[in-house]
């Protein structure tokens, strides 16, 4: 796949259009100089998204929807407001358009004093506004453009003149980053033509890919009942399916804003494009999920609860800061049996493995009691905070909320990734035990950002553990799209050739007794390090 998770965007942008995301955070210096009001200050980003939308009177779509989706999921949302409407859960009741004179202005003013990360556009009612907005991001470039072609309510109601279909085409289109239109968009801007199956949907991402932008999101919300909500991606090569569950609910209005922002806002935190759309669409559906039975209005399509975490302790609102690949170089897994046959605490073994050179610990204490578990892992967590190692928990998404963990590894058996993502939030890293393509590539489905795959050797750490040995392993590397750590039986023996198989998304090996079922974890991680070292310099 040529946008793997966390890599920067690669196809580079025709040169007249906006920088791209491998480019550092501004490639231009600001016009305006920034008075430096505290010059010791560190800087701390902020992800801002700046909408470029109507309003919406009934507070579901619009600007109100991209404001709140990029709060709930952690950036910064500035907006420039293009049009009024008049609405409500019944349809659009009137539209009283901004001057586009007043809309440069606004551009000009949030422009030309934020860092603008990503540019996300909805409502764009006029060819002028087009144009303005064009001009504007010329002279303003921003990492990234997000064009939700917004011309028809849900409700039925027009958004759009018509005579803008061309200019969004020729001009907005080669700019974009990603467009996405929903079915019945799709058909307006080829000329009409009837979209009725998925088939339909993939040929209409490739007509409109040709426009120009990097990516395509075909939408399917408003397809016909089914059981999934399919949306169609396409980057020029591929096409994937993204499904999802259909939530039963009337509180569907807002769904498209909401998508197209939420991407933005994990475009701005530095998603690659497919994973941003990933995170996006399991936000829609987790939303529309917890609001399917919230009623406001009377009419027949209400809106839904962007900020439905604030309601689930512990008020997760997502992190700011990504999963990072290499960080499942040298994976600590810690057994407790283990630390108590060597009078190891687990904040000991945690503290040698990490002084060792581990890349990231997992906590996997099978037999601990609840509340003796909790306490140590929070401890652990800032043993790990304070070295900039993730500290993951294994099975227990309680423990891992509980006491702040980085993310949660689950196996086949345990609650799905996609559930657990549900429950961590979007910032949190979730890995998943794979055995099989397959298995791998529900893994990716669900959100998850990596895959342990193995046992690659015979191991005594789990029972009935089928071994996969190489080809196994090189088999499920091959078919997932996520970062895979290599585990099972893997030792200062085995691990550099593991590593020389020299598979590009096996990242490392995860280790739980050739590290704890030893008296001096420091010593056996340094060597199992430099083993990994030497054997990665010789691939
Ligand atoms: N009932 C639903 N259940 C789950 N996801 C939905 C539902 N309706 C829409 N979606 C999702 O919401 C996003 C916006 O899609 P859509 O509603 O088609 O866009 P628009 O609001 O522009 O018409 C898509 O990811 C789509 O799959
Ligand atoms: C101001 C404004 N912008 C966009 C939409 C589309 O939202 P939806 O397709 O979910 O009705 C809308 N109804 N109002
Ligand atoms: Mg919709």
């Amino acid at each position: 796949m040529s946008s793997a998770p966390l890599q920067p965007i690669l196809r580079p942008h025709p040169p007249s259009s906006i920088s791209s995301f491998s480019s550092p955070r501004r490639t231009q210096p600001s016009p305006r100089a920034r008075p430096c009001r505290l010059a010791a200050a560190r800087e701390m980003p902020w992800p801002h998204v700046l909408t470029v939308a109507g309003s919406d009177s009934g507070g579901g779509a619009g600007i109100q929807a991209d404001v709140k989706a990029c709060a709930a999921l952690g950036a910064y949302c500035s907006s420039v407001i293009t049009a009024v409407t008049a609405q409500n859960t019944a349809g659009v009741q009137g539209v009283h358009l901004v001057p586009e004179e007043f809309i440069r202005k606004q551009l000009n003013s949030v422009l030309s004093d934020m860092s603008v990360d990503v540019v996300k556009t909805g409502m764009l009612p006029s060819v002028g506004i087009v144009r303005i907005l064009c001009e504007s991001l010329r002279k303003f470039p921003v990492k990234a453009l997000v064009v939700d072609p917004v011309m028809v309510s849900t409700s039925g109601d027009s958004l759009s003149d018509p005579s803008t279909l061309a200019n969004y085409r020729d001009e907005l289109f080669a700019m974009a980053d990603i467009v996405t239109p929903n079915v019945k968009e799709a058909s307006k801007l080829l000329g009409g033509v009837s979209l009725h199956t998925v088939s339909d949907m993939r040929d209409a991402a490739a007509s409109i890919y040709k426009f120009g932008p990097r990516y395509v999101l075909v939408k399917g919300g408003d397809m016909p009942d089914s059981s999934e909500a399919i949306d169609v991606f396409y980057d020029g090569k591929e096409f994937i399916e993204l499904r999802g569950h259909r939530i039963k609910t009337c509180n569907t209005h807002g769904t498209g804003c909401t998508l197209a922002s939420s991407i933005a806002a994990e475009l701005a935190k530095g998603s690659t494009m497919l994973h941003a759309v990933r995170v996006a669409k399991n936000f829609v559906e987790s939303a529309l999920d917890h609001s399917k039975d919230l009623t406001i209005g009377n009419g027949p399509q209400g809106p839904f609860d962007h900020l439905f975490r604030l309601k689930c302790p512990p008020y997760n609102i997502g992190s700011q800061q990504r999963f990072n690949q290499d960080s499942l170089f040298l994976y600590a897994v810690t057994d407790s049996r283990m630390n108590k046959r060597w009078g190891h605490s687990i904040e000991d073994a945690v503290k040698a493995a990490i002084e060792g050179g581990a890349t990231i610990v997992q906590l996997r204490e099978k037999d601990a009691e609840s509340r003796e578990f909790l306490e140590a892992a929070k401890a652990c967590v800032e043993i790990c905070k304070s070295s900039g190692v993730p500290l993951l928990i294994n099975d227990r998404v309680d423990i891992a909320l509980a006491c702040n963990a980085d993310g949660v590894h689950v196996g086949q058996s345990d609650i799905s990734a996609r559930k657990v993502r549900e429950l961590l939030g979007p910032g949190k890293i979730i890995g998943v035990s794979c055995k099989t393509p397959a298995q791998a590539e529900q893994a990716w489905n669900d959100g998850a950002d990596y895959i342990g795959c193995g046992g690659v050797f015979p191991t005594t750490t789990k029972a009935n553990n089928p071994t996969l040995g190489f080809e196994g392993l090189k088999t499920v590397c091959l078919a997932s799209k996520l970062p895979v750590v290599a585990i099972g039986g893997i030792n200062a023996t085995n691990a550099g050739s593991v590593m020389e198989l020299g598979i590009p998304n096996l990242k490392g090996v995860a280790v739980v007794s050739a590290l704890f079922d030893r008296e001096h974890v420091m010593a056996e991680t340094r060597n199992l390090r430099s083993i990994l070292t030497n054997a990665l310099c010789s691939v």
